[in-house]
């Protein structure tokens, strides 16, 4: 254990090697979350939200490339031995994944499907321990604990979700990261999804990371946000003001194309945001997000604007944020 941030993510560079050619997804991320903080990553589909997210915990295909430094506890766990991400894993950082239905195994009752992380890490003694940790961490997160029992096909959508949460908690890790957790669930059980991750936060101390597309889910249950665009962080800020007063045009884009929950007077906005993101293999110049940006300038198309660095209060990678003459 080490002062300092809990996670500190510092130019963080991930490259897949497809057969069409390299595709680099990520392209120098830093930021830090510090211990009991939530951290709200959103942005469109296909920008680098996920890779990002299985690189702090390496999770990514064999053969990717990844560069820079991810300091879990103050342990760079892009330089650990195999033996020791093992260890890192379910313990200190866990993934809630999207889409339960394919994160569960189909012919595996949930309850050994829970206590399965706890046996291999030996966090419980036994078997039967395990079983009793199991049934309290149904009832953590609001299922009764002999659902335990149930295969993966006996549960609605967002039991199975809520199922997922339990096996992330179940090696009581210090780090939560949950990736679009909400996506395939009807609204209202999207909510109780979100309450749910928001109070165990809090009961239980944790640091989250919390990814979607949809910016405005973020605003309630994290302190903080942070708007990725073609494989980079564009904006980051408390997660109020980020939403409400954004600087970044791609982040007024993004509040403006999802409605606010709970405001029924708020509609889809489709021209919140013109066009589609970039091929991350063929990025514009200058600015990525210059080709959809209503504002650009000549010189937003010839230099690629920087974010100050990790730690200050509030970021924004926009020339005209920087300099708005
Ligand atoms: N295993 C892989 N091999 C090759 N390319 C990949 C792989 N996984 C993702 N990519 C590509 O990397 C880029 C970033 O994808 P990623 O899934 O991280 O984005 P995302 O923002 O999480 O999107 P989504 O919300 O759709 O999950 C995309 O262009 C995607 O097609």
């Amino acid at each position: 254990m080490t002062d300092g941030p809990l996670l500190l993510v510092d130019d963080l560079r991930v490259t897949y090697h497809a057969r069409s050619g390299d595709l680099p997804a990520v392209r120098g991320v830093s930021f830090e979350l510090e211990r009991g903080a939530s951290l709200g990553l959103a942005g469109e589909s296909g920008c680098g939200k996920s890779t990002m997210a299985n690189a702090i915990l390496r999770l990514l295909p064999a053969g990717t490339t990844v560069d820079g430094s991810v300091l879990l506890h103050g342990q760079d766990v892009l330089a650990m031995k195999p033996g020791a991400l093992r260890a890192v894993r379910w313990t200190e950082g866990a993934i809630v994944f999207q889409g339960a239905l394919h994160a569960l195994n189909p012919v595996q009752r949930i309850g050994a499907q829970i206590s399965e992380p706890m046996l291999l890490h030996r966090t419980q003694p036994s078997k039967r321990a395990a079983a009793t940790r199991v049934a309290e961490l149904l009832e953590q997160v609001g299922l009764p604990g002999d659902r335990a029992s149930a295969y993966p096909h006996q549960l609605s959508g967002g039991q199975r979700q809520r199922v997922l949460i339990a096996m992330a908690l179940a090696c009581d890790p210090s780090l939560l990261i949950a990736d679009e957790p909400t996506t395939a669930l009807d609204v209202m059980v999207q909510a109780q999804v979100l309450a749910l991750l928001a109070r165990l936060r809090v009961e239980r101390g944790l640091s989250m990371i919390f990814i979607t597309h949809d910016l405005s889910v973020l605003t309630d249950v994290c302190d903080d946000l942070a708007v990725m665009y073609a494989g980079r962080i564009v904006e980051e800020g408390r997660s109020g003001e980020l939403f409400h007063s954004p600087r970044h045009p791609y982040t007024s884009g993004l509040a403006a194309a999802f409605p606010t929950i709970g405001d029924p007077a708020s509609r889809m906005n489709p021209s919140g945001l013109g066009g589609d993101p970039p091929d991350p293999a063929h990025l514009p110049t200058g600015c990525p997000f210059h080709p959809r940006c209503a504002l650009a300038e000549d010189r937003c198309r010839a230099h690629a604007p920087e974010l100050s660095p990790a730690g200050d209060a509030r970021r924004a990678a926009c020339l005209l944020v920087e300099d708005p003459t």
